[in-house]
């Protein structure tokens, strides 16, 4: 992606990239992350949002007195859960992400993968355990570009519809996924409350600079990725194909992360295309 100008500084070009950001770390992001999203966008940057939400969709499920569990990293999700996932993701989460990029001078619009018909989904295998939650089996990437055209950068809550135009709830990981495939972005960068893949070397957990599709496989064998980061690494792998060319797992508490990732700085775990 990099170029060098005739100063021999490397100079890099715009690119389009899907930042996916968790529920973990949304509320702690700083200011100055959010800073770095406007920069990169005046820079001729085009971002696209992906988020999440969890924690938040517990709270307020547990403070209406509805009971909540995941099978295997997913929410089972009945009508009553899906009303409060809805309410949640594409309301709240959505506007204070959107509210906290215009407050750092950034120019976002809000929208759930309902809207538009944005992320087409049908239900998952084990739909008959877990509920209304959905694949996506495409992504009208048409409206995000035309977003991006605009001069905006989207921001998406992760639900789904299909044609008959029923909901679902769909993991913001896998989602974001989906966006960066369909939109054939360079890059997608999963922003959470860790520096990365973690490994216990022997002498202490280090992150891991990089890690193979095999390297997953194995790791999620032993247990040594596991709940959340299972969601991100899946994605991961099915994405990096064709024009997605690596993902990038970062801290979101690291000032100007995006940037430097950008940059090419060998930062958080990097997954890249198999040779
Ligand atoms: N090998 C690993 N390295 C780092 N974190 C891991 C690993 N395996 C599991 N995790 C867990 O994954 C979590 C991130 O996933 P999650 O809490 O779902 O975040 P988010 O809300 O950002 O999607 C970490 O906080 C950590 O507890
Ligand atoms: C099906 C399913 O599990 N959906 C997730 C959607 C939100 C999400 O994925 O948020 P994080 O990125 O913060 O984990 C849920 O209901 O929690």
């Amino acid at each position: 992606m990099d170029s060098i100008t005739g100063s021999g500084a490397p100079q890099r070009q715009p690119a389009s990239f899907v930042m996916k950001c968790g529920g973990s770390t949304l509320a702690a992001l700083p200011d100055n992350f959010f800073e770095d999203l406007r920069l990169l966008q005046e820079q001729g940057n085009q971002p696209v949002i992906v988020h999440g939400g969890g924690p938040a969709i517990s709270g307020n499920l547990e403070r209406l007195g509805i009971e909540t569990e995941f099978v295997n990293g997913l929410r089972r999700t009945t009508e009553d859960v899906l009303d409060v996932v809805e309410m949640v993701l594409s309301g709240s989460i959505n506007k204070q992400i959107v509210r906290r990029i215009q407050a750092a001078g950034g120019r976002a619009l809000g929208l759930s993968g309902s809207d538009g018909g944005l992320i087409q989904a049908r239900p998952v295998d084990n739909s008959a355990e877990v509920g209304f939650v959905g694949e996506v089996t495409e992504v009208r990437s048409n409206i995000i570009s035309g977003i991006l055209d605009l001069g905006y950068m989207p921001v998406i809550a992760p639900i789904g519809v299909d044609e008959s135009g029923q909901r679902y709830n769909i993991n913001a990981d896998t989602a974001a996924g989906a966006v960066a495939s369909f939109l054939g972005a360079a890059r997608m960068i999963v922003v959470t409350d860790v520096p990365g893949i973690m490994k216990d070397s022997g002498s202490g957990k280090a992150v891991l600079p990089a890690v193979t599709v095999q390297e997953i496989d194995e790791m999620i064998a032993s247990g040594e990725i596991y709940g959340g980061m299972i969601p991100k690494v899946k994605a991961a792998v099915s994405c990096i194909h064709g024009q997605v060319q690596e993902v990038v797992i970062v801290d979101g508490s690291v000032p100007g992360i995006l940037s430097r990732v950008l940059s090419g700085e060998e930062i958080g775990t990097r997954i890249v295309q198999p040779k």
